[in-house]
């Protein structure tokens, strides 16, 4: 569907400004751009990113989205993710919890590692639909890799920063290391009941998301604030996040919120909606805890938190288990009841 044939985001619905970051300044170093973000990061957790170079690339994934979710749905099953806590391949529509009442998700999405795009035409992680293995080449590897590159560009001026050693985070990102980073293509069926959730309130697992929306839907709730406001989708602009691994990583300084996907508002309502995202998730083995010992900066942020942050920001879970335990217990099929979904929370401090 090309943009300009979508209705426009409505005038009348509360959104929430997000602050706007040049990516072609940050790869300059350039000094205002980086506190522009350092702000966006250490607040909402959200910001937008243009000139990021990957719109040509996110058109074609969303190509390779639109090929794969016309596969009949049982050739697209023989790739699911199943019930076990793995994030890659394919997800159907009401795998899902969306909260604590169980209600059911409303989105399908195929979830492609970036390790089996970076090892390419070997397997590394699991196997894919062929609409998938034919345009890894062509499309997937491309777009992996820019946005790898873009999340490390990022990750590197947080970890200045924070004051920690040059090539903490970088390494604890390794791109040798088997991860959860994945891309992920998300199809949300058009006229979607209103006000339900179609993939329920959570905040990221990993690191930094690199998200790609055309038409509205992303809502977050701010710190402070009661009400859930939409993100409206600015061409060319991505909307980037951080995710709970930084967080933790940084002791709270860096801010992973809460957001969720609700239909696409007004007149959007009548269109599927596409998303595009690419996940940065620590190596499976990296322990999730505040790099205190690395950076002063991060010890005193800890040293402010309440005691039962401090717990909390210290789940003696590695990156692996942080994320599979997220993933399993969102399944419905792993439901015994609230508690279920309770177990699938992160840093969304009972928000949600
Ligand atoms: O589709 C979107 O706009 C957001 C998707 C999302 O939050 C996610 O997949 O984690
Ligand atoms: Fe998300």
């Amino acid at each position: 569907m090309p943009v300009a044939a979508l209705p426009e985001f409505p005038t009348n619905v509360p959104t929430h400004p997000l602050l706007v970051v040049d990516y072609e300044l940050i790869k300059k170093g350039d000094e205002q751009e980086i506190e522009t973000l350092w702000k966006a990061a250490t607040t909402l957790g959200f910001w937008y990113l243009k000139n990021h170079g990957c719109n040509e690339d996110v058109d074609n994934m969303f190509d390779m989205g639109a090929e794969t979710m016309d596969l009949p749905l049982e050739e697209k099953m023989k790739y699911e993710q199943g019930d076990d806590g793995h994030s890659f391949g394919y997800k159907f529509a009401g795998a899902n919890a969306v909260d604590s009442s169980g209600e059911l998700d409303k989105i399908e999405f195929i979830n492609i590692a970036k390790d089996d795009a970076l090892a390419w035409p070997k397997q590394a992680q699991r196997s894919y639909p062929s609409t998938v293995n034919a345009r890894m080449e062509s499309t997937i590897i491309p777009f992996v890799r820019k946005s790898m590159e873009i999340n490390d560009a990022i990750m590197a001026v947080f970890n200045a920063k924070l004051g920690l050693p040059e090539g903490t985070l970088q390494k604890l990102h390794s791109k040798e290391e088997f991860s959860g980073s994945e891309a992920r293509t998300i199809k949300a069926p058009k006229n979607l009941p209103v006000g339900r959730q179609a993939l329920g309130a959570h905040t990221d697992f990993g690191s930094l998301s690199f998200l790609h929306n055309r038409l509205g839907g992303l809502q977050v709730l701010p710190p402070g604030v009661e009400e859930w406001q939409y993100v409206k989708p600015v061409p060319g602009h991505a909307i980037c996040n951080v995710g709970d691994a930084l967080a933790l990583f940084s002791g709270g300084i860096l801010h992973s919120n809460i957001h969720r996907v609700f239909p696409p508002p007004g007149a959007q309502a009548n269109f599927e909606r596409w998303s595009q995202v690419f996940f940065t998730r620590p190596g499976n083995s990296v322990v999730l805890r505040p790099l205190a010992d690395e950076s002063p900066l991060i010890a005193e942020s800890v040293s402010n938190l309440p005691e039962e942050r401090k717990t909390a920001f210290n789940p003696g879970a590695t990156s692996y288990e942080w994320f599979s335990r997220r993933i399993k217990n969102q399944r419905i099929k792993n439901r015994t009841g609230p508690e279920t979904w309770m177990a699938s929370r992160g840093t969304e401090q009972g928000r949600v």
